[in-house]
């Protein structure tokens, strides 16, 4: 198989052409219930296979929440690379999020499981975690640029914990989350239009980037969750963001999950968050 154009290309195309939403599928028990689905494989199963039917030719992105796959086995993970598989057939570009992070020879064994074209769970790109040192990812940022996949790495995240860590002060004078969104601009450094290795900055952090001393222009996408059960809404992309609201993939879980099972309910939901921020980001 060719390699594919480069994730971030990809990406752009994706957004410029279907919106930039990246909608979550996030079989949480409580929405299997409130589906009327059993707390098992088959309702896992069905769930899944909704959610790609209503949304995958229309978002630019699906992110399947792995834990909610993993915590069934062998058989939920089967779920997922069905899930996965039938998104990318569809048209959406696939973002796993396992925010897995290790070192050396591990990393790489994680990154073979998502951006190895030959893997079961191969993905346009996953979610990883840099607690381990930005360079302990080289395994992962290495394989999508040969694989033509893309990495987000999580440097603000949504969580109120994650403050205490992402925003700790290096002897240099810059916190954790800025060192992360300067590593990732030289990472994308020359890429057009866009750069394949993202960050995640929640949508809910009014104020905390500059807490952080925070440029989000990183060349690359920036994954935004945080909208909807969170509390933040497309109103606060262009305030968290400023110049690089154009680069912002906002994500959605459950507050376009909860509109299930009928599929023309998650559409229309799904509709009116891609509405929102078209309105707020100021694309049309
Ligand atoms: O900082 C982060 C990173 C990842 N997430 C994940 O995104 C979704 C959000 O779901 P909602 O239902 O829209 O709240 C979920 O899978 C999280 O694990 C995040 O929320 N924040």
């Amino acid at each position: 198989m060719p390699p594919l154009e480069p994730f971030g290309a990809r990406l752009r195309r994706a957004m410029d052409e279907r919106g930039p939403l990246c909608v979550g599928i996030d079989p949480h028990a409580a929405l299997l219930s409130a589906w009327g689905l059993g707390d098992d494989i088959a309702g896992l199963e069905r769930f899944a296979r909704t959610t790609v039917e209503a949304l995958a030719d229309r978002v630019a992105v699906l992110k399947p929440q792995s834990a909610f796959f993993e915590r069934f086995g062998s058989r939920g993970v089967a779920v997922l690379e069905r899930a996965v598989a039938d998104a990318r057939a569809a048209g959406a570009l696939v973002l796993m999020d396992a925010k897995r992070g290790d070192i050396g020879s591990t990393m790489a064994a994680y990154a073979e499981t998502y951006l190895d074209p030959a893997a079961p769970l191969f993905s346009d790109a996953v979610t990883v975690s840099p607690y381990l040192g930005y360079g302990a990812l080289r395994p992962a940022l290495d394989l999508a640029r040969a694989s033509g996949t893309g990495v987000f790495v999580l440097a603000l995240t949504s969580n109120p914990e994650g403050a205490e860590v992402q925003h700790a002060l290096r002897a240099d004078g810059r916190s954790v989350a800025a060192t992360m969104l300067d590593h990732l601009r030289a990472e994308n450094a020359d890429a057009a239009p866009m750069g394949s290795f993202g960050a995640v900055v929640g949508a809910t952090l009014a104020g905390g980037l500059t807490a952080a001393g925070v440029d989000p222009a990183i060349g690359g996408p920036l994954l935004a969750p945080g909208i909807g059960a969170q509390g933040a809404t497309a109103a606060d992309l262009p305030k968290v963001f400023g110049a690089a609201v154009r680069d912002v993939v906002p994500n959605v879980s459950r507050g376009v999950l909860r509109h299930g099972p009928d599929v023309s309910a998650l559409r229309e939901s799904a509709a009116r968050f891609a509405d929102e921020v078209r309105e707020a980001v100021g694309t049309g």
